[in-house]
């Protein structure tokens, strides 16, 4: 019989919303086992501010993981230096990359068989000093691998990107063959391996308006996206496009299709958050892991209010599961 399955869930930005959703998630019956990674008292102080009595529960590899009501296994982190809910503290910027360190190690290591991240603050990270664009890029260099690709879904629709966390002015530049070659193919092959797709249909958008206007409105259709899916399609993989990214997200396009590619962060992820803000999962493909995500941010706002709604980290963790199950059966390459 194969053993249940362990996710590693790391709590993310301290002062923000994730330290209560890893509390209110142990509030209810949940499939897998779950280790959250993250300080114990910082848990203990936000179970006190918001009145949630959870057994916190020290976890050792090896142990089983807790999935009954009310109990949380925890591997605790050092290093935190402030506990203030909505109050960021650059200083807790090292304990909070540990967490994803220690996670994503215990994935390769095979202590683990996935990670769940609740959200960082990205920008507090920098303002530490500490180079970051992402978990998705920092889990990339982590894991060495060249490129992964960044997808957040529903159950209606996938949105996966070909650049992620860069300024506007750099997109373009970025969009190279190579770059599209390779997200295209991981796109295409982790259809394939996690979502029971045999022929992904994938709708790929241009980058400039009305997909470059013939090229009057901008060539990267023409010298560079083109030319690519052309290449890509002779491999068998199913691509349309590129398509205007105005009239692409319409039931026209999208009633036949498994996945948009989009050429940036905010081409692609207004569209999926106006369509299932909450209940989407953020994926990285690509990685010899297991990584989901959720698909908002620090919330700090409501960060010890406990009015964070837990709908997609609840999603980040079926799909977590889903994905770490299919990856037990046949391993990721
Ligand atoms: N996976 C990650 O680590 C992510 C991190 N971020 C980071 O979060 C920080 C804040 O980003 P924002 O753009 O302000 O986005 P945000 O998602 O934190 O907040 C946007 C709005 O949505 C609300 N909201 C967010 N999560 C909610 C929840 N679970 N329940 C109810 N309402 C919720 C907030 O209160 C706010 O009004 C940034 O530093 C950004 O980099 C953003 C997205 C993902
Ligand atoms: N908008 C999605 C996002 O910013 C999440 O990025 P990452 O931290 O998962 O790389």
């Amino acid at each position: 019989m194969t053993q249940p399955v362990i996710l590693a869930l790391t709590a993310g930005e301290p002062a923000g919303i994730g330290p209560e959703l890893c509390l209110q998630l142990a509030l209810k019956k949940r499939g897998p086992g779950i280790v959250v990674v993250a300080s114990k008292p910082l848990l203990e102080a936000r179970a006190r501010l918001l009145g949630l009595e959870v057994a916190l529960e020290d976890w050792a590899p090896g142990a089983p993981a807790t999935a009954e009501p009310g109990r949380l296994s925890v591997l605790s982190v050092d290093g935190l230096a402030s506990t203030t809910a909505g109050h960021l503290d650059p200083a807790n910027s090292a304990y909070v990359l540990e967490t994803l360190r220690i996670a994503a190690q215990g994935c390769l290591d095979g202590i683990f068989d996935g990670m769940v991240t609740a959200p960082v603050h990205k920008g507090v990270i920098n303002n530490a000093g500490i180079a970051f664009s992402g978990h998705t890029e920092f889990l990339q260099e982590l894991c060495g691998v060249e490129r992964v690709v960044m997808m957040l879904a529903t159950d209606e629709l996938r949105v996966a990107l070909v650049t992620t966390h860069l300024p506007l002015k750099d997109v373009s530049a970025a969009i190279t063959a190579e770059r599209l070659t390779q997200v295209t193919r991981i796109l295409d092959n982790d259809l394939r391996k996690f979502f029971g797709l045999q022929h992904p249909r994938i709708l790929v958008a241009g980058l400039n308006p009305h997909a470059g206007e013939g090229g009057h409105l901008g060539r990267e259709e023409i010298d560079v996206i083109e030319p690519t899916l052309a290449t890509l399609r002779r491999e068998g993989i199913d691509l349309t496009g590129p398509l205007p990214a105005d009239t692409l997200f319409t039931p026209h396009w999208l009633d036949n299709a498994d996945a948009v590619l989009a050429m940036y962060h905010d081409q692609g992820l207004p569209v999926l958050k106006f369509q299932g803000f909450g209940r989407a999962v953020n994926i990285t493909l690509g990685l010899p892991i297991v990584r989901t995500s959720v698909d908002h941010g620090t919330a700090l706002d409501l960060a010890g209010t406990g009015k964070a709604d837990a709908g997609s980290l609840e999603t980040a963790i079926r799909v977590g599961e889903r994905m770490a199950t299919s990856a037990k059966r046949d391993p990721i390459e």
